[in-house]
């Protein structure tokens, strides 16, 4: 079962983002989501958008995001990377120019989540050229649709366990079981599931069916709560110093082994 972390890029600062990317790779990681924060977010809960709104205060954009990328790939990080983007921001950029700067920054593939599959031919075909898969989002929806998008996806399918808002819940969907394995019979590719995951003993049975389980809410909190554990207790230091980054990276390699249990 691959363990697939979400970061929103640039949180809590462009500086221990980078680094924590390090250490999901020793823990283990199989990919990593990078989330590009944006303004208008119509599908992120509230701890995703906190998150955000630290980032772009902090200058993140789809360029710098890009930019930041580039300079970990230099730095030797070897997990597969994918760029999490609304489509707003491509469509700025130019598609062509999106798919070529993809590449060169070291992204793996590419997951739009407003862009639904009837649109997103342009961006496929870009992306393409470089041999970048478009990644499917499959929500929970009708037999027809989920055969439709699980026989065309690419690279891998993204699983939404929940109609609705990122965000950590306590249970899952009673439907859960069956979209997964509806899912999982047509897909030629690997299958993992996201939404509402804090930990992966939460899965039960259902990793029975799943390559993958994705984490976001659940590791931004960890995140905010270890920043406030160390601003309480190592009041002087500055979240820039190398003492705060140290002790706050000791203890997110620790909650990291904690939530693949
Ligand atoms: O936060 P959660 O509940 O752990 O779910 C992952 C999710 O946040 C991440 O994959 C994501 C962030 N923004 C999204 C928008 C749509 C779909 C998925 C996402």
């Amino acid at each position: 079962m691959m363990f697939v972390p979400f970061l929103t890029a640039g949180f809590p600062t462009p500086s221990l983002f980078k680094k924590m990317l390090f250490i999901l790779e020793e823990e283990g990681a199989g990919m990593i989501e990078i989330g590009v924060p944006y303004s208008d977010p119509l599908a992120d809960g509230p701890t995703i958008q906190r998150s955000s709104i630290r980032a772009i205060d902090q200058g993140m954009n789809i360029r710098t995001v890009l930019d930041l990328i580039k300079e970990v790939r230099k730095e030797g990080l070897k997990v597969p990377l994918v760029l999490f983007t609304y489509y707003n921001p491509l469509l700025q950029m130019g598609l062509e120019q999106v798919a070529k700067e993809v590449v060169q920054s070291g992204f793996n593939g590419v997951l739009v989540p407003d862009l639904p599959i009837e649109e997103s031919q342009p961006l496929k075909e870009a992306l393409k050229q470089y041999h970048i898969p478009l990644i499917s989002l499959i929500a929970p929806t009708s037999f027809e649709r989920i055969e439709a998008i699980a026989k065309q996806a690419e690279g891998f399918i993204y699983i939404v366990s929940s109609l609705g808002v990122t965000g950590e819940r306590s249970q899952f969907h009673t439907k859960v079981k069956q979209l997964v394995q509806t899912v999982k019979q047509f897909a030629q590719v690997p299958v993992v599931l996201g939404f509402g995951i804090k930990q992966k003993s939460q899965l039960g049975s259902l990793t029975e069916d799943l390559d993958g389980y994705v984490i976001g809410s659940a590791l931004i909190r960890i995140i905010e709560e270890i920043e406030q554990e160390l601003r309480e207790s190592l009041v002087p230091e500055s979240i820039e110093s190398e003492e705060f980054q140290f002790q706050f990276l000791e203890r997110f390699r620790q909650r990291i082994r904690e939530v693949q249990q």
